[in-house]
């Protein structure tokens, strides 16, 4: 018996709202165990990216293994790597031990909310031509999908379906593709192309400045949602003993790897940031909110206590 389980790579976020910091809160919010490998350490809070440290790819490769080697992993989320270094020895791992991730979705973190570089221009043709090829989801938003297409970014929603059946061209199975950017709607649509066509999905805008870390979450809570599914399809495991009742949970129980699997996946994932997002367009960290963009409340699953007055 195990609980469902899911690995982020990814860098840290010392203002706790993006990176591994997002990533493990939204898996424990979710009911999933998480493990981590950090690619880079930032000084970082709402008003934006003070240093990126670097660390040595061997000793990302490292965290990696360590984890591979001792926790089955039913799902695991990749964000910021930092550098063209770091691709590389992580694509070598993967390819050598590809099933151990388990479901693999990527994030292909360029640019923070900030305007912060989090990856160099020249490493985006590694993550196309080694990455990329290796992952189930990938999670771009309208910037990443140009930059990895190397076209201009897509001006409405034909253009977003049609970049993101190229991206599916260049080797993941699933694209979501991201429209938080396209300001000037009142509602948000992501476009995912999958094996069975391309689906749109829609929400209304949150009218917040509370909006870093969305995408570092949205890509944590879908691998998480994948591990609950993983989770649950397995028979005779009594591990659905392990499944946290959550209200955003994805688990359809029964059978094999079912065609619906991705869309239970990505939508329940989307219905947690959305959650997030409204609760956090109702919460103050910083001390100048208005001078930065502050965190989704990855909490809103854990029950508070009405307010006494
Ligand atoms: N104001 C908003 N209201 C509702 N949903 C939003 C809003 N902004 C972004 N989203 C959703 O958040 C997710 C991330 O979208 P976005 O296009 O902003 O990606 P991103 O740029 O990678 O995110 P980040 O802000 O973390 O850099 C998507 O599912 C998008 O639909
Ligand atoms: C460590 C790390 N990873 C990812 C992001 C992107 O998130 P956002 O675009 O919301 O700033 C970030 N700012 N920091």
């Amino acid at each position: 018996m195990r609980p469902p389980t899911s690995m982020t790579i990814a860098g840290s976020d010392s203002g706790g709202g993006a990176g591994i910091q997002a990533d493990l809160k939204t898996f424990t919010a979710l009911g999933v165990y998480g493990t981590s490998a950090i690619t880079a350490l930032t000084a970082q809070n709402t008003r934006g990216v003070q240093a990126v440290i670097p660390i040595d790819p061997q000793d990302v490769i490292r965290q990696v293994t360590s984890v591979l080697d001792d926790i089955p992993l039913d799902a695991t989320k990749i964000g910021m790597l930092a550098s063209a270094e770091v691709i590389a020895a992580l694509a070598e791992t993967i390819g050598s031990r590809r099933v151990a991730f388990g479901h693999l979705v990527l994030d292909p973190v360029m640019v923070a909310t900030s305007g912060d570089v989090l990856l160099p221009d020249t490493a985006t043709e590694l993550l196309r031509e080694r990455l990329l090829p290796l992952t189930h989801v990938i999670t771009p938003n309208l910037p990443e999908a140009a930059r990895l297409l190397d076209v201009p970014v897509a001006a409405d929603l034909d253009a977003m379906a049609d970049q993101a059946e190229q991206l599916r061209d260049l080797g993941a199975e699933v694209v979501v593709l991201k429209g938080g950017h396209r300001e000037a709607e009142e509602e948000v649509v992501d476009v995912v192309a999958h094996p069975g066509g391309v689906d749109l999905l829609r929400a209304e805008r949150v009218h917040t400045r509370g909006t870093h870390g969305t995408g570092c979450t949205l890509a944590a809570a879908i691998a998480a949602q994948y591990a609950r599914i993983a989770r649950a399809r397995t028979p005779g495991n009594g591990g659905l003993r392990f499944l946290a009742t959550t209200p955003d949970a994805a688990d359809e129980i029964g059978g094999a790897q079912a065609p619906g699997d991705d869309l239970a996946a990505i939508g329940a994932g989307r219905d947690f940031l959305q959650r997030a997002l409204r609760g956090g367009a109702e919460q103050q960290l910083s001390v100048a909110p208005q001078d930065g963009h502050g965190p989704v409340d990855h909490l809103i699953t854990i029950a508070r206590r009405e307010a006494e007055d």
